[in-house]
């Protein structure tokens, strides 16, 4: 979106005194959309507050509708809020909106690249609508970061996916903002180009990016993100770092396969989260930190059956995130 309204000069302040200790700092964020005809109004984001610390690798992680666009919106200044306040680099966006969106970056979900430019072509007019004077631009310093400088002189259309994202990526940095906000970057990029855009982000957030991402790729927030938040129905549903977000849900799986064929769990099993998967499994759900492993074997064994086979399956975030967006919202349900 073009903005010649937003001088450098205005931009995130570098200085290495005064740095925010959140990057972005969201409060009682409402959003409604109007309803219109027979299209009921919808509470898109309900009283959400956020605290992304300066300098992390943030993952927002929600289904499709929970809000997550609707608070990127926002902070890009194109969603007008409905209530609630949000800081970006301790800027308010109603107070000082222009020195606010400065602030940050949005690569959005769509690759909408004019296929007549060359990358260096882009980034260059993009610094123009940007108010970056040509000496203050940093195209060639881009374009190495996201390794285009062997394409800056290329058409755009003869650029692969995942140059084109990462040209997306480029081109969201221009002004220098201190917060890059990434909306489904690897939606349909195959999984070697994602290894490569998340190097890039990776090495971005080195130098003291502060990245926001959504994603659905739940394995990848888990290896990427320090913090992760979950959204769902409007809601912050949880928010911890990575390492505590798993923590939370310290729940294991063992699967016994039993030679015998079985009608139901076997009373020795009963003080135990058993269940009765198929005639020859049963699934015991237990908490690491119990360690009833023996116990079990034990319990087995006193039924009188013979295990052909055990597997464990450890708690990842997805099954955090799918016990945590579950329970059905009454009022979605009934939209
Ligand atoms: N312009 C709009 N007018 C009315 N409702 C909208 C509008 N934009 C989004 N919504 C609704 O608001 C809710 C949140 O949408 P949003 O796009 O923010 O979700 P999301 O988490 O980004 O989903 P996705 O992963 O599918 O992009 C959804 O129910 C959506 O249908």
């Amino acid at each position: 979106m073009p903005r010649d309204d937003i001088s450098p000069s205005q931009s995130a302040p570098f200085a290495a005194h005064d740095l925010p200790q959140h990057a972005v700092r969201v409060k009682g964020l409402e959003k409604t959309y109007g309803g219109r005809g027979r299209t009921p109004a919808k509470h898109a984001l309900k009283a959400v507050d956020l605290a992304i610390p300066r300098g992390s690798l943030f993952g927002l992680l929600g289904p499709n509708g929970a809000g997550k666009s609707t608070m990127i919106n926002i902070f890009a200044g194109l969603v007008h809020k409905t209530g609630g306040t949000v800081e970006l680099w301790d800027t308010d966006i109603d107070r000082s909106p222009r020195q606010a969106r400065a602030s940050i970056g949005v690569v959005p979900q769509e690759l909408n690249i004019d296929p007549f430019f060359t990358p260096r072509a882009l980034l260059e007019m993009q610094a123009g609508l940007y108010g970056v004077p040509p000496r203050e631009r940093r195209t060639d310093e881009l374009l190495a970061t996201m390794s285009l400088t062997d394409k800056a002189d290329a058409y755009a259309r003869s650029l692969s996916g995942g140059m084109r994202r990462r040209l997306m990526v480029a081109k969201a940095m221009v002004h220098d903002p201190p917060i890059l906000v990434l909306d489904e970057p690897t939606a349909g990029v195959d999984v070697e180009l994602r290894r490569q855009l998340w190097e890039h982000v990776q090495a971005l957030n080195a130098r003291g990016t502060t990245i926001l991402l959504t994603t659905h790729y739940l394995h990848e927030a888990e290896a990427l993100c320090d913090e992760i938040a979950i959204i769902n129905h409007g809601d912050i549903v949880a928010c911890d770092t990575t390492p505590n977000m798993l923590r939370r849900l310290d729940s294991k799986t063992i699967i016994l396969n039993v030679q015998e064929a079985l009608t139901a769990v076997p009373a020795t099993l009963t003080p135990y989260d058993a269940e009765l998967l198929d005639a020859h499994r049963i699934a015991i759900q237990y908490h690491r930190s119990t360690s009833p492993v023996a116990g079990i074997l034990e319990a087995v064994g006193a039924a009188g059956l013979s295990i052909a086979d055990v597997s464990t399956r450890e708690a990842a975030l997805e099954d955090i995130f799918l016990q945590i967006t579950a329970e059905p919202d009454a009022a979605t349900a009934a939209a």
